[in-house]
C-alpha cells in the first residue's frame, strides 16, 4: 500500500512529466549533492582551542540560547543529530580551533594529529570534511591584522598557520577519500579610512604567495580564498576585498569564496555566478542571510537562495561549485538552525531542478518574454512539496515539520543538561 506522501508524489510526478521533467531523475541528481555544514553553528563560534579568548576578527554571535556545545564529543553528537535529519551525505566544515586534542598547541604548530578524532569521526559517519586557518579571536589578531599586518613576525605566525592549515586539509581530503576545501579568510581592515591602502594589500598578496607556495595533491586539498566588504570595526577598509581576491584568485587558480553576506546590501552572490564560472575551474560558496549588514541569520527560502540555486543549476555549476554554509545564531535552537538552513538549502536546489528550463531559455531567445514570464510564476505553485517530503521518507528522514519533535526531545534530554 502506498504511503499519502508516495500518493502525493506519484500525482506530482504527473505533473511534471507533462513538462518534459523526470522528477526520479531529478532526485537521483539532488542525492549527489553535498553541502558543507559548517561546524561553528553549534557553539557560536567559540573552537576549543584559546576557549578564553573572545570571539573577535569583525563577526558577532547575538543570543544566549542555551545547549551550546562545550566539548568535541558534544560537537559530533548535536552534528549528528542535525544529520540524521537532514536527507543525502554530506560534509563538516571544521576551522583550526576545533582541534581536538588534550595538547595544548599554537594555532601555527598544528598537524593533522590533532584532528585524527574528527576524521575517525567522518569516516565512521560517512561524511567530508573541509577546513579553514583561523585567524581571529587571538592575542596576535586583537589589531585586526593578520597576513597584511606590518609586523613581520605577527605575518609569520599567521602564514605559518595558514601552510599548516592546507596540510591539515590535505591530511582530510586523503584520509577521506574527498577533497578538502581549506578557505582562507581573514579579517584584516580599518575601521577608518586608510591613509595607504595599497600596502596592505601587497603584504597580503606576498603573505599568500607564501601560504599556497608548496603544491598539494588538488585531489586531497583546495584552496579557497574569501573576501568581503567589511566588518564591525573594518567598516572603512578591508585588506582582502572581492577584487583582491578576484584577481588574486584567477592569477593563481585558487577557488574564489563568495559569502551571501559579504557585499553591498542589494549586491547579490547570484549575480555573480555565471560570470564567474566563465574564468574559473571552481567556485566556493558561503550561503548566508545577511539582514541590513553581515549578520549570518540561518538561511531561509528567500529570493537570493533560490536564485543562488538557479544559477547553478541552470548554468550546470554544481559540479564546479563546492556549497558551504554560514550562519550563526545563538537566539535559537542551535542544532535547529542547521537543519533549518541545510534543508532550506536541499530544497532550493531541489525547486530549481523542478522548472522547464529549456523551456524558458527557447522562450527567452525567441523573444516571448510573456511565456517566460507566465511559466515562471506558474511553477512556483508547481507541488514541489510532495517532491519534497517523498525525498525525505525514501531518505529516512522525518517529512515536513516533523523533525522538530524530535529536536525538542534531543534538547529536553541532552542540551539542556549542559545548562546556560
Ligand atoms: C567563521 C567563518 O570563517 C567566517 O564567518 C568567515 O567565513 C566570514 O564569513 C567572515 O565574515
Ligand atoms: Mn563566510
Amino acid at each position: 500500500m502506498q504511503s499519502s506522501v508516495q500518493r502525493s508524489y506519484e500525482d506530482a510526478k504527473q505533473l511534471y512529466a507533462k513538462h518534459g521533467i523526470d522528477v526520479d531523475a531529478v532526485l537521483e541528481s539532488l542525492a549527489n549533492i553535498k553541502i558543507s555544514m559548517h561546524c561553528w553553528q553549534g557553539d557560536d563560534v567559540r573552537g576549543f582551542l584559546n576557549r578564553d579568548q573572545d570571539l573577535t576578527g569583525g563577526i558577532s554571535v547575538t543570543g544566549n540560547y542555551p545547549g551550546a556545545a562545550r566539548t568535541p564529543e558534544e560537537l559530533r553528537a548535536d552534528l549528528e543529530k542535525a544529520f540524521s535529519l537532514i536527507p543525502g551525505k554530506h560534509k563538516v566544515n571544521l576551522h583550526a580551533i576545533y582541534a581536538d586534542t588534550e595538547e595544548k598547541v599554537e594555532l601555527d604548530r598544528l598537524e593533522p594529529k590533532h584532528f585524527e578524532k574528527w576524521v575517525a569521526w567522518a569516516k565512521e559517519q560517512g561524511l567530508g570534511l573541509d577546513f579553514n586557518p583561523t585567524c581571529f579571536s587571538h592575542e596576535l589578531s586583537k589589531d585586526g591584522f593578520t597576513l597584511s599586518h606590518p609586523d613581520p613576525k605577527i605575518r609569520r605566525f599567521w602564514i605559518d598557520h595558514c601552510k599548516a592549515s592546507r596540510k591539515i586539509g590535505a591530511y582530510f581530503g586523503e584520509q577521506l577519500g574527498q577533497t578538502c576545501v581549506t578557505n582562507v579568510w581573514v579579517p584584516d581592515g580599518f575601521k577608518d579610512v586608510p591613509a595607504d591602502r595599497l600596502a596592505p594589500r601587497q603584504r597580503l598578496k606576498s603573505a599568500l604567495d607564501e601560504v599556497f607556495a608548496e603544491e598539494l595533491n588538488p585531489a586531497h586539498n583546495l584552496d579557497a580564498v574569501e573576501s568581503k566588504l567589511f566588518g564591525l570595526g573594518s567598516e572603512a577598509y578591508v585588506v582582502g576585498s572581492h577584487e583582491f581576491y578576484m584577481g588574486y584568485g584567477l592569477q593563481n587558480n585558487k577557488l574564489i569564496c563568495l559569502d551571501a553576506g559579504h557585499f553591498h546590501p542589494t549586491e547579490t552572490i547570484s549575480g555573480k555566478l555565471s560570470s564567474l564560472s566563465l574564468f574559473t575551474d571552481g567556485i566556493l560558496l558561503h550561503v548566508s542571510r545577511p539582514m541590513r549588514w553581515d549578520s549570518d541569520h540561518v538561511v531561509t527560502m528567500d529570493d537570493e537562495l533560490l536564485d543562488i540555486a538557479k544559477e547553478l543549476v541552470q548554468g550546470d555549476l554544481l559540479g564546479k561549485t563546492h556549497i558551504g554554509l554560514d550562519f550563526f545564531d545563538a537566539s535559537i535552537n542551535r542544532v535547529a538552525a542547521w537543519v533549518i538552513g541545510t534543508r532550506n538549502t536541499i530544497k532550493a536546489l531541489m525547486r530549481a531542478m523542478l522548472v522547464p528550463a529549456d523551456a524558458l531559455k527557447r522562450a527567452e531567445l525567441e523573444g516571448d518574454y510573456t511565456t517566460r514570464l507566465a511559466l515562471t510564476e506558474e511553477f512556483k505553485m508547481y507541488p514541489f512539496g510532495a517532491v519534497w517530503d517523498y525525498y525525505c521518507e525514501k531518505s529516512g528522514v522525518p517529512v515536513r515539520e516533523e523533525w522538530l519533535a524530535e529536536v525538542k526531545a534531543y534538547e529536553r534530554e541532552v542540551l539542556s543538561e549542559r545548562g546556560e
